[in-house]
């Protein structure tokens, strides 16, 4: 068979969500005259507007999916090519692709995401939420489901529980609390009495340019590697079932089996567990505590895992613990000339004391970005220094329609228990935690409009010995800015 012919990049970045754009946008701030590939399995790619910057190390900003012409057009030595990297050989340094094209590089950033970790058990039963496609699939079933199983406690089940009405939602949880991978137990309790209610249905605006993808056999379902959502992934969106809204939540429970219909009704001992009123449903899912319950579907909402296959076929690349290509401080991975960021990435240098990774847009966006520098400046030889907001773990976002800003070691995450909690709570208002080792400040949760982030963002990187202060810390009549900014 003939070679194809190999197109010459200087930079090539693999993916087009927000770790993959904003490097590639970078790059061309830094390196306006090099040629720049962006390669991406979809065909919208995601940019970041309105920014807006909260504190020295967390911005607010949103995120919109565009036509790749967008980029070509701000960038213009920057092409989007819509095509999957299939292959990588990095001794010759060049990326096969499926459509069989074979691009070479100096540089190479690897930005290709995650893809949901799905139910061991998975089936036409299980959903998931990652991209445009399976939040589209999502609407179609929810308007015709009276009950469904939602599994997971982390970002995902914690949005969906909040924004879905008009059907019951059993909410299967390991932990004692919800939203535990976020929140600590008080301000989880802090959080509960906006569980119950309905969520008003305002009319339903998308915040996001919306396109659609018409061709949806362009991403395969099962392929799982369209581009992540975010924050406002539920904008445009109708996500009404057809019943009253009530949630049950199972918590200290897994999913031990999930069964047809045909098979639970030939387990007598699983149908004297079933309610009697229930009826027939399309699905039964027996929990760890014993319980079965049955449902319209269920929503697998338990993580994510790097996707780095496409990279590691054939190559040696060094992993970390949780399956992410590893990185060193400058983002390179153990492959010549390789960079990541980004969801597949996972940092193996030694990380600062309040920092640590999430799979978060914010943490897609920095990398992205510091990414963009390391590529240039090994390339230009020039020196650089790790960015600053490896310092601090800051998160922006919103659960059950508060405003919840998470700094630093908000739940004494290494701390091994041996810590203080300071904590102002108003019902309905406000929830201000702060951890304290020895009168320092080493994390904070703030929800609702506290106005106190960049001050407690100046106290946990400065380490300032707050013990005098005692509890006075969040006095509400002390002005402890005037104190501290
Ligand atoms: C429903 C949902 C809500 C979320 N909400 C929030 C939130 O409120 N706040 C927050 O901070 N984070 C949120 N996140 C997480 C956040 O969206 C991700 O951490 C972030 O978008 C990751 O960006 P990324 O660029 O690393 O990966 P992705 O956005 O997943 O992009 C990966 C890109 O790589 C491409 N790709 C993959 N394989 C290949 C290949 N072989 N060849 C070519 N291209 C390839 C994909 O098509 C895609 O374009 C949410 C995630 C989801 C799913
Ligand atoms: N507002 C925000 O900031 C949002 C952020 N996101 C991000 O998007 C990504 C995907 O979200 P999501 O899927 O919710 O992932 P998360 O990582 O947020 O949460 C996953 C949750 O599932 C639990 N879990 C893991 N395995 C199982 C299992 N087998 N059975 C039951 N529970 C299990 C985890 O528990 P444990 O930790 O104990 O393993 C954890 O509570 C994440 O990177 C998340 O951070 C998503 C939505 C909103």
């Amino acid at each position: 068979m003939e070679e194809p012919v190999t197109e010459e990049y200087t930079y090539i970045v693999v993916g087009g969500g927000i770790a993959g754009v904003t490097c590639a946008e970078h790059l061309y701030i830094l390196h306006p005259e090099a040629q720049t590939l962006v390669l991406t399995a979809t065909p919208l790619i995601k940019a970041v507007t309105n920014v807006l910057p909260l504190t020295k190390t967390l911005d607010t900003f949103e995120v919109e999916e565009h036509d790749p012409n967008t980029l070509q057009s701000k960038c213009p030595s920057v092409s989007v090519i819509q095509d999957c990297m299939a292959r990588l050989d990095v001794e010759k340094q060049l990326v096969h692709t499926s459509a069989g094209r074979c691009f070479s590089y100096q540089k190479l950033c690897v930005c290709t995401g995650a893809t949901p970790k799905v139910l061991a058990e998975r089936g036409p039963h299980v959903v998931w939420l990652r991209d445009t496609e399976s939040a589209q699939q999502f609407q179609t079933r929810i308007k015709d489901a009276r009950r469904i199983m939602i599994v997971g406690n982390g970002g995902i089940a914690t949005e969906m529980v909040y924004e879905v009405t008009g059907v019951e939602i059993i909410w299967a949880m390991k932990d004692k609390h919800m939203t535990a991978h976020f929140i600590d137990p008080g301000a989880a309790e802090f959080m509960q009495p906006e569980l119950i209610r309905e969520k008003d249905e305002g009319p339903t605006i998308s915040k996001r340019r919306k396109y659609t993808v018409e061709h949806s056999s362009q991403i395969s379902r099962t392929s799982l590697i369209g581009g992540s959502l975010g924050p406002d992934w539920h904008s445009g969106l109708k996500l009404k079932g057809k019943t009253e809204r009530k949630i049950i939540m199972e918590k200290e429970v897994e999913v031990k089996r999930i069964f047809e219909p045909m098979e639970v009704m030939q387990l007598e001992e699983a149908i004297t567990r079933l309610n009697s009123e229930e009826g027939e449903w399309p699905v039964y899912v027996e929990l760890t505590n014993g319980k079965i319950y049955g449902c319209d579907f269920i929503v697998s909402a338990i993580g994510v895992t790097p996707n780095v296959s496409a990279v590691t076929t054939g190559n040696n690349f060094a992993l970390g613990e949780d399956g992410g290509l590893l990185i060193d401080e400058k983002m390179r991975t153990t492959e010549k000339n390789i960079f990541a960021a980004g969801d597949v990435c996972s940092p193996g240098w030694q990380v600062a004391p309040h920092w640590f990774q999430m799979r978060l847009w914010t943490q897609a966006r920095q990398m992205g970005s510091y990414a963009s520098k390391c590529m240039w400046s090994s390339l230009a030889g020039e020196e650089i220094y790790m960015d600053f907001c490896f310092e601090l773990f800051s998160h922006a976002t919103k659960f059950f329609g508060h405003k919840v800003i998470l700094l630093g070691l908000f739940n004494g995450q290494g701390l091994d228990g041996k810590y203080e909690i300071l904590l102002r709570y108003t019902r309905g208002m406000e929830y201000i935690k702060c951890v304290m080792v020895e009168g320092r400040m080493q994390g904070a949760v703030l929800i609702g409009e506290t106005d106190m982030e960049e001050t407690f963002e100046n106290l946990i990187l400065n380490q300032m010995d707050l013990s005098e202060y005692g509890e006075d810390l969040l006095n509400p009549d002390i002005d402890i800015e005037d104190y501290f900014d």
